[in-house]
């Protein structure tokens, strides 16, 4: 359902300060797949998803969703496609808007502009049900401004809109790193619970390796722009945090002993 083929994105090339943040990446998902992505910093990660999601093009290779090729469509013409949750909680809903009017936004997604953000009761009973679902009393605050929620809630508020317009791909930047513990453990049970009910297909990047082990039915390594490691479910399933840093550890070395053979 998603498919990259060889795709590279190099920033400012030719200059001093030359970026490969993609290197002929390939990465196939099947309907349903909920991928975590770890890395260190600088690894591409974010690339890999702004090159998903069309915030940036790529230099070469392809992207297809759905068997559709998409690489060449600007960002707003694959939104219908995807969904995406930033590490900044102030990035995925509109904080001029009230609770209510943000999830009509995302209810009304992909639909022809022009109908306002008139609810009906039907609709309006339905924000609460979901909303009560969280768990933080959002249900009785639906004409509050989101901006003046917490980040916490807004990154769930994200969420559940997310899952409202049933995308294509998921896509999740970190999206529990800027939250408390508790937050961010909250956040994390909403994700699973949106992704499994949604049945949403899903790429998750985390630099937590407990969270990376525990969600998801596969995980993928990047380093240096490209995909070093990769688990399947039935994989995952015995692999620690131990022995993620030892395969880290293995690969960081492979690569600078390779670059040392070069010099
Ligand atoms: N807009 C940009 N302009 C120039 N260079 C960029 C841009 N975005 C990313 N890069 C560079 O591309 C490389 C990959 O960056 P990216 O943000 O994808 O890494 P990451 O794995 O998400 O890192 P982190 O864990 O630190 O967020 C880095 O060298 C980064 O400096």
């Amino acid at each position: 359902m998603l498919s990259i083929d060889k795709i590279s994105k190099t920033f400012f090339p030719g200059t001093v300060n030359e970026r490969k943040a993609l290197v002929n990446l390939n990465l196939t998902l099947d309907e349903g797949d909920f991928v975590t992505v770890i890395g260190s910093n600088g690894a591409g990660k974010s690339t890999l998803l702004n090159a998903v999601s069309g915030r940036y093009t790529v230099d070469s290779g392809t992207i297809d969703i759905d068997g559709k090729r998409v690489n060449r469509l600007q960002e707003f013409q694959r939104a219908k496609y995807i969904g995406r949750v930033f590490q900044d909680p102030m990035a995925g809903t509109a904080p001029n808007l009230t609770i209510e009017q943000n999830l009509a936004l995302a209810l009304r997604r992909g639909q022809p502009r022009g109908l306002g953000l008139a609810l009906t009761a039907k609709q309006r009973a339905r924000f609460r049900e979901e909303l009560a679902t969280l768990e933080l009393g959002l249900e009785n605050r639906l004409p509050a401004k989101v901006g003046l929620l917490s980040g916490g809630q807004r990154q769930a508020l994200s969420l559940l809109m997310a899952g409202f317009t049933k995308p294509r791909i998921l896509l999740l930047d970190e999206h529990t790193a800027a939250l408390d513990p508790q937050r961010a453990a909250l956040v994390t049970d909403l994700t699973e619970r949106i992704v499994s009910q949604g049945g949403l297909t899903t790429l998750m990047v985390t630099h937590n390796m407990e969270q990376a082990l525990r969600l998801g039915n596969r995980l993928i390594m990047m380093h240096e722009g490209q995909i070093v490691f990769q688990a399947t479910a039935e994989e995952k399933k015995s692999l620690t945090v131990p022995l993620l840093l030892e395969e880290f550890a293995k690969i960081k070395g492979a690569m600078l002993d390779d670059r040392a053979l070069l010099t």
